[in-house]
């Protein structure tokens, strides 16, 4: 599965939507790097902003949208429902990314990293209200890398450059339809032309 990728071209598509985060970020990049090199690994840490992007992104865009079956090794109650010992348990991440009673400050639809200031919540598997990677033993022992690969690469692809669509099509206009599966990519690639932006 092209997780990191997928995720990567989902921070994409959100960022050329929606140009006034995108400026943000790059605001971000230009204070921590400055225009005369490209983005380093070490720079990534702390970069507040840029994890809130990435959180967002995750949020609506969550790469395994109904995680992995698990099975129940025990009878059990979650919330009230009897779970018995041997069910398969799907959890729709994708659906919880979206649950009003969870995601209150903002329009849930909309992409808005915001959402996320001054909030301690993060991906690693203790806020069941935000799961990419799910959780406990079966959770994605990938994270830290994956998580890290698309930190990385979507401030490299941020910073560097700057991305025109295609044909004339405006951000708003950007299709961010869904091929729902397994995973969720995007239902049609993301087309962009990138121009450069740091000196020379
Ligand atoms: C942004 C990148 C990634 C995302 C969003 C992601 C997401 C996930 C999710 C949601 C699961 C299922 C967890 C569950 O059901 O509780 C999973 C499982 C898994 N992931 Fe990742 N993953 C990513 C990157 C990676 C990478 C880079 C690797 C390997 C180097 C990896 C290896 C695995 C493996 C082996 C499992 C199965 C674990 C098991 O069943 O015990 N993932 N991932």
């Amino acid at each position: 599965m092209d997780t990191s990728a997928t995720a990567i071209e989902w921070a994409m598509a959100e960022l050329i939507k929606h140009p006034s985060a995108m400026k943000k970020l790059q605001e971000e990049l230009e204070k921590a790097v400055g225009l005369n090199r490209a983005v380093d690994e070490s720079d990534v840490e702390g970069l507040v902003y840029l994890d809130m992007v990435i959180k967002e992104t995750m949020r609506l865009h969550p790469v395994a949208p109904l995680l992995l079956p698990h099975e129940a090794t025990e009878d059990c109650t979650v919330n009230g429902f009897h779970i018995p010992y041997k069910s398969r348990v799907i959890v729709n991440v994708w659906s919880i990314g979206r649950d009003p009673k969870v995601w209150t400050t903002h329009d849930l639809e909309e992409f808005v990293p915001e959402r996320f200031l001054g909030s301690s919540l993060d991906v690693k598997g203790r806020d069941f209200q935000l799961l990419p990677f799910g959780t406990g033993h079966r959770g994605c022992p990938g994270m830290q890398l994956g998580f890290t690969v698309v930190r990385f690469v979507v401030a490299q692809l941020m910073h560097c450059f700057d991305w025109d669509l295609p044909g004339g099509i405006s951000p708003s206009e950007l299709d961010m339809t869904e091929e729902f599966g397994l995973t969720t990519p995007r239902a049609k690639h993301l087309v962009v032309t990138p121009r450069y932006r740091l000196s020379e």
